[in-house]
C-alpha cells in the first residue's frame, strides 16, 4: 500500500462527500428490520449495509462490539464486511476503541493494522486514556502500512467531559491528545496532505473545540464526528463546532441511516439524503 491513509481519506471525501456510514447491528435495529437477532440476522443486516454503502460514501464504520456478541462466527462476518468493502474500493474505519500498555498495544496494532492482519480496516479507532504515547506502536505501524487511526479526543457522550476536560499542568487532557496527533501529522502536513492520525470529536460537543488550543486546519488533522443524527448532532452544529476545519470533518452516522432498512434501496435513499444535507 503506497498512499498514506490521510491522502486516501482526502480523495474519498472529495469524491463522495463527508459522510461515514456506520454499521451498528444492535438488537433493536436488527429486530426492527424483521430479522432474528442471531448469526444469520447479523450477517443479513451487515451485508445489506455493504450493498447499500459500498461505492456511495467516503467511509464505512463497522462497530466491532456488535459482531463480537456472536463470538468467532460474528468476527468472521465482520472480516467479510471489511473484505467486501475493500474490494469495492470503499474505505473502512473499524470502531474497536483499542488502547492498552505498549506491548499489548503492539499486539492490537499487529491484529488490525499490520501486514499479517487477517482483514485489516483502513483505519482503527483507539483510546488514548492510558496516555497518548501508549498508542505509539499503533501510530508507527499504521504509518508504515499506509493505514490510519482515529484517537478519541472529545467524545459525544456526556460522561466523557469528566475525563477529557480534566486539567493538568494548565492543559486539558483532550488538548494534550489533540496536540499529540497534530505533532504526528507534521510529516503529512509537510507533503501538503491530510494526516493519518485523526481525532474523534463528537458532533455534539458544542464549543469545546475552541478550548483545545489547536488549529485543526493548520495541523492537517482529520476528524471523525460521531453523534450526527441519532445523538442530536446536526449540519448546523457541525458548522458551529468545526468552523473552517469543516472540510476535514467526516460526520459519522449509524442509527439515523440504518433505521431506513431493511430494504437496500431505502437505505441508499436515506444515505443520499444525509449526504445531500452535509454537502449543502
Ligand atoms: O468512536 C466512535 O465512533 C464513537 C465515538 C463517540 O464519541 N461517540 C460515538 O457514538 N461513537 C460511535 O459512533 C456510533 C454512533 O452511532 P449513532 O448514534 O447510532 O449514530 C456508535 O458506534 C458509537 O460507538
Amino acid at each position: 500500500m503506497t498512499q498514506a491513509f490521510g491522502a486516501r481519506l482526502q480523495d474519498a471525501m472529495t469524491a463522495h462527500g463527508p459522510l461515514c456510514a456506520g454499521i451498528d447491528p444492535h438488537r433493536a435495529l436488527v429486530e426492527s428490520w424483521g430479522l432474528p437477532y442471531d448469526l444469520g440476522g447479523l450477517e443479513r443486516f451487515a451485508l445489506t449495509c455493504v450493498e447499500a454503502f459500498a461505492g456511495r460514501v467516503a467511509a464505512v464504520k463497522p462497530q466491532s462490539a456488535f459482531f463480537e456478541v456472536f463470538g468467532s462466527k460474528g468476527l468472521a462476518v465482520l472480516e467479510r464486511v471489511l473484505t467486501e468493502l475493500r474490494e469495492a474500493g470503499t474505505l473502512t474505519i473499524l470502531d474497536a476503541k483499542r488502547g492498552d500498555i505498549g506491548s499489548t498495544m503492539a499486539a492490537y496494532a499487529e491484529a488490525y493494522l499490520g501486514p499479517y492482519a487477517v482483514a485489516p480496516p483502513d483505519a482503527l479507532t483507539v483510546s488514548p486514556y492510558l496516555g497518548y504515547e501508549s498508542l505509539r506502536p499503533a501510530i508507527d505501524l499504521a504509518e508504515q502500512c499506509g493505514r490510519g487511526l482515529f484517537v478519541l479526543a472529545l467524545t459525544s457522550n456526556p460522561e466523557g467531559a469528566s475525563v477529557q476536560h480534566a486539567v493538568r499542568d494548565d492543559e486539558s487532557v483532550a488538548a494534550s491528545i489533540v496536540h499529540g496527533a497534530g505533532a504526528d501529522n507534521a510529516p503529512a502536513r509537510g507533503r501538503g496532505e491530510l494526516g493519518s492520525i485523526g481525532l474523534v470529536i463528537g458532533a455534539t460537543v458544542g464549543t469545546a473545540v475552541d478550548d483545545l488550543g489547536l488549529d485543526l486546519v493548520e495541523a492537517a488533522t482529520p476528524v471523525l464526528a460521531p453523534g450526527f443524527g441519532a445523538q442530536g448532532g446536526t449540519v448546523e452544529s457541525l458548522a458551529a463546532t468545526f468552523g473552517a476545519a469543516r472540510a476535514q470533518v467526516l460526520a459519522a452516522s449509524s442509527r439515523e441511516i440504518l433505521s431506513a432498512g431493511p430494504d437496500a434501496a431505502r437505505l441508499v435513499a436515506q444515505t443520499e439524503r444525509v449526504l445531500e444535507s452535509l454537502r449543502a
